[in-house]
């Protein structure tokens, strides 16, 4: 039985002449939350239709819980939920009659609606109109219409976009909640790192078409190489020390400067060398690339 909720192998998407999707392998373990990373255009919106079998991908290419897409198109499908683009919501009915619609339309049990609302914490604006709801309201109320069926999967196409800080903190707690307490699958895409990554177990990081990285949220910090960052009384000569032993310098300011991490027995060896030379040490610090940059820097590359 396969581990992965979505996996793609060697997935590729033309639009007409255009090659939107290249050689894509992903893989989505099961109870993630897997941020699918990439800037405008990169191809993200592409590939969650081809997930969600709203775009036909070549077969053998495409595996939903371990099945092949096309020749599992109907059970594939029930076992996902999804939000892209904009929620197909109706403002003239109240939250619960959109969720009541949905129910009716899919045979679903009416109680269901309650539950849903509970859990996207709507319940208190379950009876006011759909579109009088905040743009959060409107985002939660449409992952509560993807859920209602009770899929294990669930592909949100950028969720946060256009909400204020509030809303992207409701939707980051709604996505821990759902995969800590009732055993979902999220893949959520974004062309911003840092609004998922206090959410994503593992990041996919996309440009062109092409995937740039894929790995667990530890490892995209850990290829971020931390800096060290020291602070002297006499920067010249401090420079001209450490490049005697070869060690490389980045000028910051008048006074600091900064070089490549290497360990703490090294770090050690290094201030001793330069307060035994004369210079005072006033400070060394250890700093890490944010990963917002790291992300540029992946995606800048290719
Ligand atoms: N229906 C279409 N016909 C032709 N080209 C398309 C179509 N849909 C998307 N594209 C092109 O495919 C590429 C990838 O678009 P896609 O929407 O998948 O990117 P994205 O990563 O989701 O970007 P965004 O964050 O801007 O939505 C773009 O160059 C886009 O212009």
């Amino acid at each position: 039985m396969s581990n992965y909720a979505i996996e793609t192998v060697g997935l590729n998407y033309n639009f007409g002449a255009q090659a939107v999707v290249k050689n894509l392998s992903l893989q989505v373990p099961k109870g993630s939350i897997y941020g699918f990373l990439g800037p405008n255009g990169a191809g993200k919106t592409t590939t969650i239709k081809i997930l969600l079998n709203l775009l036909q991908s070549p077969s053998d290419q495409v595996f939903i819980f371990g099945k092949e897409i096309n020749s599992n198109r109907i059970a594939s499908l029930k076992r996902m939920g999804s939000l892209v683009e904009q929620p197909a919501i109706y403002g003239h009915l109240t939250g619960k009659e959109n969720l009541l619609n949905r129910c009716i339309l899919l045979g679903i049990r009416k109680s269901k609606c309650a539950e849903m609302l509970s859990l996207v914490g709507l319940t208190d604006a379950a009876n006011k109109k759909a579109g009088k709801y905040s743009l959060g309201m409107k985002q939660r109320l449409g992952i509560a219409l993807a859920l209602i069926s009770d899929p294990e999967l669930l592909l949100l196409d950028e969720p946060t976009n256009g909400l204020d800080p509030n809303g992207i903190i409701e939707i980051r707690n709604l996505m821990i909640d759902l995969t800590a307490k009732h055993g979902k699958t999220i893949l959520v895409s974004s062309h911003l790192l840092a609004e998922i990554e206090r959410t994503a177990t593992h990041v996919g990081i996309i440009n062109k078409g092409e995937l740039l990285f894929q790995g667990t949220i530890g490892a995209l910090q850990d290829l971020s190489k931390p800096a060290v960052k020291i602070e002297t009384d006499h920067q010249e000569k401090a420079i001209s020390i450490l490049k005697n032993e070869g060690i490389e310098t980045t000028p910051i300011d008048e006074l600091t400067f900064s070089i490549a991490y290497i360990d703490k027995a090294a770090m050690g060896k290094i201030n001793t060398l330069l307060v035994n030379n004369g210079v005072s040490v006033y400070s060394i610090s250890k700093e890490r690339k944010d990963l917002e940059n790291l992300f540029l820097d992946i995606t800048s590359k290719n």
